[in-house]
């Protein structure tokens, strides 16, 4: 499952889709995440690694709007998007899942998949009251659309069954598919992987390498599990401690003496 060296070149050789410049956040006395910059060339696979409370989610908050970074400035495809709400980021193009799953446990895989989708419908209360005929067109219209990514994620048999029904691997599974019905060109997913055993996150890997190859989405993962990691990213970003601290591809940052550092001393003092 090793990702092609072909399509790593050439996502190195691509434009920088995504630009994160000198991005800080403090939460009171706690410097969550201190001056990082990053580049997602498009097409890539990068991942943020670290110890626990390194910055990673915080960091993904912030290029999704959830949080708006205290100094530094986030650019998507050219745009400044640091101060646009996490709606309308949606909207340009950046879509996410959630470390912790964020579903409608009550509703069906197929209608969490219609509310991810929100963000693209332009029919709202009052117009689908007057324009009843182009409301329904439209609706049919994003059916189709979650229908399809339905398929992909292979949940067919599933698509009417309440989301709370679903072992917790299918429960990732649809959380990846309602970030997809936001038809993202950017994808951020926090622990996708998370609380797995070995054979779902082997499948999810599969989607995630298929989402990037097959949809040509450009995807940005937190991810603890390291062969994962090394074997799907492109490119991978260490924090620790709020502070970048090592960039590269696999190898590289898998031999950087920093990282090792890092990972050693979380390890001792987990045992401490
Ligand atoms: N909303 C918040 N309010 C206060 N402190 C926060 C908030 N969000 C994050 N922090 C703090 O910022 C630091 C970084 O947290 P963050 O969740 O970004 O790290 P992480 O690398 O994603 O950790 P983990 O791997 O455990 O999920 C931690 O000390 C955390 O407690």
């Amino acid at each position: 499952m090793v990702g092609s060296s072909a399509r790593r070149v050439a996502a190195q050789q691509g434009d920088s889709q995504l630009v994160v410049e000198g991005v800080s956040k403090r939460f009171g006395g706690v410097v969550a995440v201190q001056d990082v910059s990053l580049e997602v060339p498009r097409g890539a696979i990068v991942s943020i690694i670290g110890p626990n409370g390194a910055g990673k989610t915080s960091l993904l908050n912030m290029i999704s709007g959830f949080y708006k970074p205290d100094t530094g400035r986030v650019v998507l495809e050219g745009q400044d998007i640091t101060q646009k709400k996490p709606s309308d980021i949606a909207v340009l193009g950046i879509a996410r899942t959630f470390q912790n799953i964020a579903l409608f446990s009550g509703l069906t895989v197929l209608d969490n998949l219609m509310l991810g989708r929100h963000v693209r419908m332009k029919a709202g209360v009052l117009s689908s009251v007057i324009y009843w005929g182009m409301a329904q067109k439209e609706d049919i219209a994003h059916r189709e659309a979650c229908e399809e990514i339905i398929d992909f994620l292979k949940l067919q048999d599933l698509r009417k069954q309440p989301t709370a029904a679903l072992a917790y691997g299918l429960r990732k599974r649809v959380e990846l598919g309602r970030a997809l019905a936001v038809e993202p060109r950017v994808l951020l997913l926090d622990e996708p992987m998370g609380g797995m055993n070995q054979d779902e996150k082997e499948d999810m890997a599969r989607y995630i390498l298929d989402v990037n190859q097959e949809r040509g989405v450009t995807v940005v993962l937190i991810e603890h599990d390291m062969g994962v990691v090394m074997d799907i990213s492109d490119h991978v970003v260490v924090l620790d401690r709020g502070r970048r601290i090592a960039a590269g591809t696999p190898e590289e940052v898998q031999r950087d003496p920093a990282v090792i550092q890092a990972y050693l001393g979380t390890s001792r003092s987990e045992r401490a």
